[in-house]
């Protein structure tokens, strides 16, 4: 499958999942890079959806789910069913979702939406510093943004779980990517599974162009197409300081930019989110400039 020529942006304003305020204002930050503009000129036909209105933390504790291991579940099903609507509406109409986060629990929404469309046959590449494959019983937080993997995977929470209901993508066709901090449970399960890791232990010491190359391979083998979950934090915080858990060590903008132009290049790539992204910690919209960036690449935007 190509890359498709229509693109329909997503702003999907959710905090809730998280714990710290500010990130629901993510995609006003990334559009303002001039996003759309930009891909209009790489020769795409752009249409910019608007925001998926969440429930956020501005509605106070009346949220809350009462579960301290499963903060605001409730609230963010709601707001996962309503953008697993929109994405799914894009995908009918042959276009490519690009969904502007907001919180990375919003990965279950969007895989959600592509499942009808892509039904197993759709490869997960999921770039972080973190698995986000904690359930409430391994949640050091009970932030459901530590979570969306596991869920999509069938692990943890029914009432997470059942909003695909998961899965849609094949475990052996997903990759985490640029890990550097598990919780010690979290990383049981992940070992446990078919999901394939390379932690930044792995790009050091087998080298990031062969990690790189082996990952595309296990998002696109036996399956035609694949979507893209791109956690700012995967970033190191000196280049992307805008996300509310930074982890030091992290992958640097180089790297992340000639990641987005090999997705590019496999021809492959039907969906993305872009999350994490908090321009309340932000420097200058520096994290937002580079998040927009990255999106261009992985659409073709090239030096040569
Ligand atoms: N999408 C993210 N930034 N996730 C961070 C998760 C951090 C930690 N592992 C937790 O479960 O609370
Ligand atoms: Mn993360
Ligand atoms: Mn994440």
């Amino acid at each position: 499958m190509k890359t498709q020529s229509k693109l329909s942006i997503i702003g999907f304003l959710q905090d809730i999942g998280a714990s710290k305020r500010g990130v629901d204002m993510g995609s006003y930050a990334i559009r303002a890079e001039k996003l759309v503009e930009k891909l209009k000129a790489l020769g795409y036909q752009v249409s910019d959806e608007g925001n998926v209105e969440c429930y956020s933390m501005d509605e106070g504790d009346t949220l809350e789910s009462g579960n301290p291991k499963l903060r605001y579940a409730a609230a963010i099903r709601r707001n996962m069913l309503e953008l697993k609507e929109q994405v799914q509406a894009i995908v009918q109409q042959d276009a490519m979702p690009i969904v502007l986060g907001g919180d990375h629990s919003m990965a279950m929404g969007s895989l959600a939406g592509l499942k009808e469309r892509y039904q197993g046959n759709l490869g997960l590449l999921w770039v972080d510093a973190h698995g986000d494959f904690n359930t409430p019983e391994t949640t050091p937080s009970g932030n459901v943004h530590g979570m969306p993997l596991a869920a999509i995977t069938g692990r943890g929470a029914p009432e997470l779980v059942d909003i695909g209901p998961f899965p849609g993508v094949r475990e052996e066709n997903t990759v985490l990517f640029g890990i550097r901090d598990l919780d010690p449970e979290e990383s049981m399960l992940i070992r446990e599974s078919r999901v394939t890791m390379y932690t930044i232990r792995d790009i050091i010491e087998r080298g990031f162009y062969t990690c790189l190359q082996e990952a595309l391979q296990v998002v696109t083998t036996g399956v035609d197409q694949f979507h893209l979950s791109f956690d700012m934090d995967s970033i190191d915080p000196i280049f992307a300081p805008g996300t509310g858990t930074p982890v030091m060590g992290g992958l640097n903008d180089r790297e992340v930019l000639y990641l987005m132009e090999r997705v590019h290049e496999t021809g492959r790539l039907v969906s993305m989110d872009l999350v994490e992204v908090n321009p309340a910690l932000d420097v200058g919209n520096k994290t937002a400039r580079l998040a927009a960036e990255l999106i261009l690449r992985a659409l073709g935007k090239k030096t040569l």
